[in-house]
């Protein structure tokens, strides 16, 4: 197969670009004997169901790079409306200990931190990683899921946030 020449696209056009998609906003949370960790991830989405799978994108230079690689567990936490304020605290900068002072949090089975209120959380146990350039894409196995029966859900897309009416989520 030909591929046809082009210019390479530029950083800042493919940021212009990807800012365009809609994604959902979630708190990725880590816990163990590499310390507790949060960040924000827009860069979640389905790999397959069998086993059920999907995969996080985490940049090699977070501060919090090495906490989720050493404990080998994530919990993907969906925020919904009104839960802006967790995504900027996650979002980078603040501090890991006053990121988890805004909200509440239990355990459950790989012992990641599970927000109380979000929309949806996965927990997961990573099963391979590969590095693409600046990220890192963390492959996890889905081990327990918590849904809430009101699926708002809050939306990052055109550089803001966006808050999408609830639904009921087993439809
Ligand atoms: N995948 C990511 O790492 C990612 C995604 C979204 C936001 N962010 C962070 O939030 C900041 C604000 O984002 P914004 O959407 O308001 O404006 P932006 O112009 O920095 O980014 C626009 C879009 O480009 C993509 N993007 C941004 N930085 C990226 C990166 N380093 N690697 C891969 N894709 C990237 C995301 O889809 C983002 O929504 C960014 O500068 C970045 O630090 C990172
Ligand atoms: C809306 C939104 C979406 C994302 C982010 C930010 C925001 C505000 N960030 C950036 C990420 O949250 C940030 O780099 C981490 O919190 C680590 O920051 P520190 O290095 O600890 O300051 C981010 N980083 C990443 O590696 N993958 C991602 O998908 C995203 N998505």
């Amino acid at each position: 197969m030909t591929v046809p020449h082009s210019l390479p696209v530029e950083r800042q056009a493919f940021r212009d670009a990807m800012a365009g998609l809609a994604a959902a906003v979630n708190v990725i949370t880590t816990d163990g004997p590499h310390g507790r960790a949060g960040f924000t991830a827009t860069a979640v989405c389905s790999v397959t169901d069998q086993p059920p799978t999907l995969l996080v994108c985490i940049n090699r230079t977070a501060s919090v790079y090495e906490s989720f690689t050493g404990n080998g567990t994530v919990c993907v936490n969906t925020l919904g409306n009104g839960q802006q304020a967790l995504s900027n605290a996650f979002g980078g900068k603040t501090p890991q200990a006053q990121r988890f002072e805004g909200g509440c949090w239990s355990q459950g089975v790989t012992g990641a931190p599970i927000l109380e209120g979000a929309k949806l959380s996965f927990d997961c146990k990573i099963t391979s990683s590969t590095s693409v350039g600046t990220h890192d894409i963390l492959v996890c196995e889905v081990l327990d899921i918590r849904q809430q029966n009101e699926a708002d859900v809050l939306v990052y897309f055109a550089r803001r946030y966006h808050e999408l009416a609830g639904t009921q989520a087993s439809a």
